[in-house]
This record gives C-alpha cells, structure tokens and sequence, in this order.
C-alpha cells in the first residue's frame, strides 16, 4: 500500500542532452491490485530489460493497464485501489516510503491511448509542459534545442518545424501522438510506458508511431500493452501474455522473447491468443 498523499508536479529536471544509455532496467516483484474488495492481478512479476520493447498483450481485462498503471504510480489515484509488492527501476523501489511519486513518474513516463496534447496550447509549449509544471526555468536557446530534440526523437520534427507556434489541436491523430511521445521524452524518462498507442490511429499514422518506437529504445526502456498482435510481433523484443480466466485475478501466463511466443510458445492458451482463437 502506498500513500496517495503527494503531488502531481515535476521536480526540476536537468535540460541538458541524456547521457547515451540512461534506459533504466524496470522489474515486477510478486504485484497484486485490488479495486476495492476485488482483486484483478496476483502475483505478477516480470523483468522489462533496459534498452527493450517489452509488449503486454492478453484478452480485455486481464489487467494490462492495471499492471502498466502500477509501473509508475498511477495505479493509487484511483479511490478503491491499493496493491503490493514491489517495483524496481534499477534495483530501487519506486514504491519505497522514501521516494516521491513524483519523482517515479518523471523517470517513467506514459503515453495514452487517445492523444492529449493540449490543444489550444502551441506545439513548441505542448513539448514543454512537463518541465513548466516542475517549474524548471530555461533559457530560450535551451528551450529551442529540447524542442527540436525531442520532436526529432518523437519522429515529428521534420512534418511541424515551420509551425510550432500552431496549436497542438491543429495536427492529425498521428501527429498528435507522436507530440505526446515529444512531451513525454522532454522531462527525460528512463522508460517510457505506452497503453495502446496506436488504436486510435490509420494504419500509416501507426506505422510512424511504430517506427518511432523503434528508434527510441537506444535510450529509453519501452512497455507497450497492444490487442494488435502484429504490432507485438513488430516492435517487441519480448511479450507477456497477461489472462483472467473464469472471475480469477490475471496472472502471466508466459512471457519470453517475442519471436519464442509467437512461433513456438510453451502454453497451448498463449499459442491460441497469439494466433487469434480466443480474445
Ligand atoms: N477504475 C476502476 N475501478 C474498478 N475496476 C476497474 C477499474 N479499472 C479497471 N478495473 C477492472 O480491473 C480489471 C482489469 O482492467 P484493465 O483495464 O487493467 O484490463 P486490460 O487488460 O487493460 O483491459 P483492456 O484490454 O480492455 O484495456 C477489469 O476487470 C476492470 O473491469
């Protein structure tokens, strides 16, 4: 259990270029949650190795986003939930009483399923956003450069940089989710967790977001929850299949190297997931 009694606001965050490498190594120790008297995971634990795309895949409610949620404390904002056990981030517990929440949620960040820039704000302070609300003052010339940084690295510069002053509102769904990738990366997160990125999204919006995690995992540690079992097949370097069977809580079922999963899993349930009869 966790207190819930903290902010929202970023601490200050350097503005300077990430050190090559930064991707932090994040594992699942023996996770449950509840929401409320109900329990809707048991015991999940799970290593997503640094610089990898781990993919959470499974039926709808076994629990992906629950688990993702817990990956960086988003889980306690809702009233009825609580959980245990532990989260590590290279070997340190985010859940630890002397850690702050906010500090978790700077080192991991989260990429949502509808796009949420805001809209009325340009897309130069969209990118931004994160650093004003810790309250980190920069100079202009350092704040050109993170944009432009941050917008290449979220493969979007080259379509916006003659209008970053336009409102984030003004672009295509696809755009829109690769500025929220640009304003995730700006407070420089370790991992960045995404829950499904991609479904609200064309095919070749998704294909840019694909690519996009692609180039990303140099430098930071990727958790993805997909229902698109091709897209698993193409961006993870490793799955876990997440089930509930018949009202229990989810549990993995199995997890390993992508390839491993899909052409030759272990557990007759994972193969009939993967190859699309059930779910
Ligand atoms: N805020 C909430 N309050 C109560 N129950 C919740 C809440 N959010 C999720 N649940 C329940 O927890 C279980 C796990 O939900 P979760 O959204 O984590 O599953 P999921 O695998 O991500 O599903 P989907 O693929 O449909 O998004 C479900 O039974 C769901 O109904």
């Amino acid at each position: 259990m966790t207190d819930l009694a903290d902010t929202a606001v970023l601490p200050p965050v350097p503005a300077a270029k990430p050190p090559a490498g930064r991707a932090g190594a994040l594992e699942a120790e023996a996770v449950s949650a509840w929401f409320g008297d109900r329990k809707v995971l048991d015991r999940v634990s799970l290593a997503m190795p640094a610089h990898e795309v781990t993919a959470l895949i499974g039926p709808s409610g076994c629990g992906k986003s629950t688990f993702l949620r817990i990956l960086n404390r988003m889980h306690e904002l809702i009233g009825s939930a609580a959980l245990s056990g532990r989260v590590l981030l290279d070997g340190a517990d985010i859940y630890d009483r002397g850690r702050r929440i906010t500090h978790a949620r700077r080192e991991i960040g989260m990429v949502f399923q509808k796009p949420n820039p805001f809209p009325a704000m340009s897309l130069y302070e969209n990118v931004l956003a994160g650093l004003k609300l810790g309250g980190v003052r920069a100079g202009r010339d350092e704040k050109d450069a993170l944009v432009e940084e941050c917008l290449t690295r979220a493969g979007l510069w080259n379509e916006v940089r003659d209008r970053l002053r336009q409102p984030g509102g003004a672009l295509s769904g696809g755009q829109q989710q690769r500025l929220c990738i640009a304003r995730a990366l700006a407070v420089r997160p370790r991992v960045l967790l995404m829950d499904e990125p991609c479904s609200a999204l064309d095919p070749t919006s998704t294909r840019r977001v694909e690519e996009t995690i692609a180039d990303l995992k140099s430098e930071v540690t990727i958790v993805i929850v997909t229902h698109n079992m091709q897209q698993a097949a193409r961006v993870s370097d490793s799955c876990a299949f997440f089930l509930a069977e018949q009202g229990t809580p989810g549990v993995i079922v199995e997890h390993g190297p992508t390839e491993t999963m899909f052409g030759s899993p272990a557990d007759p349930r994972t193969e009939d997931y993967v190859s699309g009869r059930f779910g």
